[in-house]
């Protein structure tokens, strides 16, 4: 941890908008098995945030929110997810050029329905092989869910990856910001 480091991030918390959260790494029921984060919490920076608080505001218009698995991701952290997978296509090497999370500027996410309904998806979370990826054919369902999860987060500027359906980062630029290694504030 840098604890010098002053945050850039903000809390979508404080934002006036209705999320879900399923933050698995703040348990240890995760691909780690092991608890990461001390606290649930979605920290990104500015212009990530009101994005995704406006995508959010859309679909629940539409009947939807956005359950949230992770947002801004310690460096310390991709370096034991490293350890563990040090697989490129499924995450990003902290010695490279490491993961769109560790800037702020990324999101793991599915969309559930208002009443908090799952969405099937066709893989779980964090499920790394190829039924998670986003050319991987699926059912009708499955094809019309992922299709309602990506076609509302492009609008708003964020773009998947094709290897996990769930991961989105905001914009085309972002490698070139600031990699951090800020704990979370769980008071
Ligand atoms: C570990 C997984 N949830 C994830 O976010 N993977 C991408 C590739 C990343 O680490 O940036
Ligand atoms: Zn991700």
């Amino acid at each position: 941890m840098q604890s010098d480091q002053k945050s850039p991030l903000v809390n979508i918390a404080e934002f006036d908008s209705k999320f879900s959260y399923d933050v698995r790494y703040a348990t240890d029921d995760n691909f780690l098995e092991q608890t990461v984060y001390d606290c649930v919490q979605c920290l990104l920076i500015p212009e990530v945030a009101e994005a995704l608080v406006e995508a959010n505001n859309y679909f629940c218009e539409l009947g939807y929110m956005i359950q949230l698995y992770d947002c801004y991701r310690p460096l310390s952290v991709q370096k034991k997810m490293w350890e563990i997978y040090p697989n490129p296509g499924y995450v990003g090497n902290p010695y490279g050029s490491g993961s769109i999370h560790n800037r702020g500027a990324a999101i793991d996410m599915t969309i559930v329905k208002l009443d908090g309904t799952q969405l099937d998806m066709g893989s779980d979370y964090d499920f790394f092989g190829k039924e998670a990826h986003i050319d991987h054919p699926h059912n009708d369902t499955i094809t019309a869910n992922r299709k309602q999860l990506w076609s509302v987060m492009k609008k708003f500027g964020f773009s998947p990856i094709r290897t996990e359906w769930w991961h989105f980062n905001y914009d085309a630029k972002n490698y070139g910001l600031k990699v951090l290694d800020i704990d979370f504030d769980c008071e």
